[in-house]
């Protein structure tokens, strides 16, 4: 039901006054992309792509907001970002454009001005008028779970294993703590070893950024070769054990898994990396959007109108 047109007599700037804001932010936060684009990913896994993630607690305890879920907790970043966008936004075409659609404008040019494909992205969703913080804390992956278990939970918002490789190449630019690879590093599942799929000399480093009893807050690249770039260094770094999370190297290393010959094409050929990437975001942003007379248009994308 979404399409590319949806705003073009409502709101024909839209697209170039998200890309206006996002250069200005970038100037001062190189990571800024990836963070926005994560957020349009963690919005999309739970009730859809619907603005959810970005409500706040109210004051009356209707909204438990997805903030405090734990795969957000001290990590999804950007909200002041996306404010600044919606303000420029609400004042070239006030009402107008939903919460939700910033995310997904946002998010292409992000991985646009990071070098990476650029695409017309589908429009239309409406913003929802509930939150669900147990959802999130259910529906998204963690880095620790078993390539399975992540598998299913691509599958359970109607996302194949291509998908899950394409998406996961997300992972090119950004940032990751130590406290969400460190269990990695030192005594990987109780072995008193470290994981044995990691690079000796990526595991040296990574030791001496994040060290045994040093702050898990600290973030180190999840790319250590071009962290900024949108590019398919991801999947060589695969290649080479050189993969910063459980849930990245899992995709090459996993026996017998079907993602690692999509690791190895994704590696050789970065246009098929582009290619299925684009595709990819498309079918996320497809799932369940609120249409039509569904849910609103959010003034303020932290609250639900007339609260
Ligand atoms: C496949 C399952 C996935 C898992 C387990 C996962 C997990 C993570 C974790 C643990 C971090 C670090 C967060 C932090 O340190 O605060 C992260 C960062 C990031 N993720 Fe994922 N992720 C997955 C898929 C995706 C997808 C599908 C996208 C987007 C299409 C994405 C985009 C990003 C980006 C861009 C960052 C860096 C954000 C920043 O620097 O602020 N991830 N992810
Ligand atoms: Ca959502
Ligand atoms: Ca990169």
């Amino acid at each position: 039901q979404l399409n590319a047109t949806f705003y073009s007599t409502t709101c024909p700037n839209v697209s170039n006054i998200v890309t206006t804001v996002l250069q200005q932010a970038l100037q001062s936060d190189p990571r800024i992309g990836a963070s926005l684009i994560r957020l349009h990913f963690h919005d999309c896994f739970v009730q859809g792509c619907d603005g959810s993630i970005l409500l706040d607690n109210n004051n009356n305890g209707t909204i438990q907001s997805e903030k405090d879920a734990a795969p957000n907790t001290n990590s999804t970043r950007g909200f002041d970002v996306v404010d600044n966008i919606k303000t420029a936004v609400e004042n070239a075409c006030p009402g107008v454009v939903s919460c939700a659609d910033i995310l997904a404008l946002a998010a292409e040019s992000s991985v646009s001005l990071a070098g990476g494909p650029s695409w017309s992205v589908l429009l239309g969703r409406r913003d929802s008028t509930t939150a669900n913080q147990a959802g999130a804390n259910t529906s998204i992956p963690a880095p620790f779970e078993s390539l399975s278990n992540i598998t299913a939970k691509f599958s359970a918002v109607g996302l194949n294993v291509t998908d899950l490789v394409a998406l996961s190449g997300a992972h090119t630019f950004g940032r990751a703590q130590c406290r969400l690879f460190s269990n990695r590093l030192y005594n990987f599942s109780g072995t008193g070893q470290p994981d044995p799929t990691l690079n000796t000399t990526y595991l040296a480093n990574l030791r001496q950024i994040c060290p045994q009893n040093g702050s898990g807050f600290v973030v180190t690249n999840l790319d250590p070769t071009t962290p900024n770039a949108f590019d398919s260094n991801y999947f060589s770094n695969l290649q080479n054990n050189q993969g910063l999370l459980q849930s990245d190297q899992e995709l090459f290393s996993t026996s017998g898994a079907p993602t690692i010959s999509i690791v190895n094409l994704f590696s050789s050929n970065q246009s098929a990396f582009f290619q299925s990437f684009v595709q990819s975001m498309i079918n996320m942003g497809n799932i369940s959007p609120l249409v039509g007379s569904n849910g609103e248009i959010r003034a303020n994308c932290r609250r639900v109108n007339g609260s």
